[in-house]
This record gives structure tokens, sequence and C-alpha cells, in this order.
């Protein structure tokens, strides 16, 4: 699996290159496939999201890092030794699952140091330490049933980096909050991250989760990564209509081609130089984010320049979405999104003619129907 545009995170070097690899992972369950060839390298000290639709594997994949599944094929290495095969106590991490998995009968001293073997007065110290670390001091005495959903989750984490594991596993460790709390502590998790320069893989089925918390998104589907990259790259640079579908949302414009072989938006020539992965396909498909569309004050001839007519305005907040028609094939339908300070913005009464601008830079093509 290739990587791209992938800028280390702080505090790491360039030998920390694939510190723990997974190479040709293969899984099935009976006769389903669940996993199909994954390789996959992970920097030292990375935050990497795996990302998908559900039952695309990503759970799989993260219960045979910790080997609480076997691969039927393929091996898992980290930090230079092959782990592939060693039983869960024998690797080097700590994972936080969906539900709190606390244990409902011991407080929450207990639950953090379960793990550890050291001293009372070691560990004691220890817990108040990570205690601390998740922003709950004071709390060492409670029991699960007297915390709230994100508190429970915090002591979850606390609990997983009890030992100081290299290794951080987190299956959806945010999806049973509720999306205040959830977002509040998804900016924590990813500062304690950095704060500790701890290797952690998270699995998630929240594109915006992945965006805003990893250093690398690995998108899975049936068992197979789609594309690995930085959330810019992937979101802006989408590899296939699988990965432009499923990460943000998308405007899919049906292109056709003039006699000299330049794509053509409902008749109109569009500048040249749109990327194809197969310049050879007659039916091609265009590809543009809402707030990659420019709404225009006045007419301006210019590339990709074309009139519209406003159908729709919903106001979303910080934005308002535009639904569009365009006045040269009025079944050619696509969203515009609007920011308070756009010159357009004017403009954005339903029934309107509008000029709008897809800029050629923000546009890809993708072989097949629209
Ligand atoms: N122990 C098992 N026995 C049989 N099938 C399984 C088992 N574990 C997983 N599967 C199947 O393998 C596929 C991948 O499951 P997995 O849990 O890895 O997906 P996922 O991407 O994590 O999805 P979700 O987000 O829904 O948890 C699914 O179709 C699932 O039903």
């Amino acid at each position: 699996m290739n990587r791209q545009d992938l800028p280390l995170p702080a505090g790491t070097s360039g030998q920390a290159a694939g510190w723990l690899h997974c190479t040709g992972i293969h899984k099935r369950f009976g006769g389903f496939r669940a996993l199909d060839g994954i390789d996959l390298p992970i920097r030292k000290g990375e935050f990497l999201c795996l990302l998908g639709p559900s039952g695309c594997g990503k759970t799989t994949l993260l219960r045979i890092l910790a080997g609480l599944e076997q691969q039927d094929g393929g091996t898992v290495h980290m930090g230079g030794r092959d782990i592939g095969r060693l039983p869960p106590a024998a690797r080097d991490y700590g994972i936080v699952f969906q539900s709190y998995a606390l244990f409902p009968n011991l407080n929450v001293s207990a639950n953090i140091s379960y793990g550890l073997r050291t001293s009372r007065q070691a560990k004691a110290r220890r817990v108040a330490e990570l205690l601390d670390l998740v922003g709950l001091a004071g709390s060492a005495q409670k029991y699960p049933a007297q915390l709230s959903g994100g508190q429970q989750q915090r002591v979850a984490l606390a609990r997983a980096l009890a030992t100081s594991p290299s290794l951080l596993l987190l299956d959806e460790p945010l999806s049973a909050l509720d999306a205040q709390v959830r977002e509040h502590l998804r900016g924590e998790l990813r500062t304690l991250q950095q704060q500790l320069g701890v290797t952690t893989i998270m699995v998630t089925h929240d594109q915006e989760e992945a965006l805003a918390l990893a250093d690398t998104v690995a998108v899975m589907r049936h068992g197979r990564i789609e594309q690995l990259g930085s959330p810019e790259r992937i979101y802006r640079e989408p590899a296939s209509r699988f990965v432009a579908d499923f990460v943000g949302r998308a405007n899919w414009l049906p292109l056709s081609r003039d006699a000299s072989g330049a794509f053509c938006l409902a008749g109109i020539r569009l500048a040249p130089g749109l990327l194809a992965t197969d310049t050879t396909a007659t039916t091609a498909t265009l590809f543009c984010r809402p707030e990659d569309v420019r709404i225009e004050r006045y007419w301006r001839p210019g590339a990709n320049t074309m009139m519209a007519v406003v159908e729709r305005v919903d106001f979303l907040g910080g934005l308002r979405r535009a639904s569009l028609s365009l006045c040269a094939a009025r079944n050619i339908t696509l969203l515009a999104d609007v920011g308070p300070n756009d010159a357009g913005l004017a403009g954005l009464v339903p029934g309107q003619h509008v000029p709008l601008t897809l800029p050629p830079e923000r546009l890809r093509v993708f072989v097949g129907p629209a």
C-alpha cells in the first residue's frame, strides 16, 4: 500500500516509518471473506483511523492487531518483531471499546489499576496521574454507575494507558456518546495522544471524526483498503468514487466528449487539464464538492462559468446550501455551499438566474455514468 503525502507526526523521524506493519492480512468467517489482503504500514506516534461502512472489516483488523482474532494469512510486525501469532497478553497495547467495559463492582481506582502489577502506593500514584491526564482528578473512589458516559469512557482510556503501552487501539470509543460530549472528548483524545506520542489506531464509521482526528486515514471497503492518505488528501483527491462518496458530500455531474475529445458539461466545453483515470473512456462523471462551486455576483465569461437557476436554498447556520439546475440542461442539478461573506449570497433567491463557476483545479473526473 502506497502512502500519500503523509507528513510525519510531531516528534517522529523518517526511520520510524512502518513501525507497525500489517502485510497481506486475510481473514475468512466460513465462506465470507472479511479481510482480503490488507497491507498497512503505521509509523511510530501516528494516529491512524480505519474508516469505512458497517461490515467492511475494520473491527476484525483491529482485533487481529490485538491478538483477539487470528488471521488466516499474512503477518503483523511491531518494532521489527513478528507479533502476528502472539497471545494478547504478550502484545504491548491498551484497548478501549465502544461500550465502556468497566467492572461495575470496582471503583474507578481499581478499574484503572486492574492490569498493574506494582505496589499499592505505586498503583495509587499511577491512578492519580492517569486521572489527572484524562481530566477526572478526585474521582478515584467513585463507581462506574456514578459517572456519565463521557466520564466512563475517560476511565476506560485511563485504564488502557495504565501500563504505558506502545500502542493504543480504539474501537469506536466515542460512538455511544451524545454529539456534544463526543466532540469535546474527540478534541481531548487528540491532545492526549499528541502529548503522550502513543501510536494509535481507531476504528470509526464517522468520516467527520476520522478527518478531524487522524494523521492518516485508511478507507476500507469489502475487506480491502481503498485509499490510505492524509485527511486532506482523502477529501480533496479521493482515489475512487467510493471514497469520494463516503467521505464528505459531492456533486456528480454527467460529462460528454466533443469531437476533439474535450470534456463537456451540458454541452459546455470545460477547461482543459481535468484528470481522468482512463483517458479513453467515453462515459465520465465530474466530481465537485458543494463548497467548491462558486456563485458569482455578475456574469463574466471565464473558464467553467455557466448560468444556473436557483431551485431551493436551505439555511444551515454557518452557510446556505443552494440547489441549482444548469440553464443549458435543467435536468442537471448540483449543490453549492455559500458562506455569509461570499459574493454570490445576494443572488440566492429561488427562481433567480445566477452565474456559477466550477474551479478547474477543484474538479476530478471519474470513469462511468453519474
Ligand atoms: N466472529 C464472526 N463470525 C462470523 N462473521 C463475522 C465475525 N466477526 C465479523 N464477522 C463478519 O465479518 C464482516 C466484517 O465485520 P467487522 O466487525 O470487522 O466489520 P466493521 O467494519 O467493524 O463493521 P461495524 O462498523 O458494523 O462494526 C461482517 O460482515 C461481519 O458480519
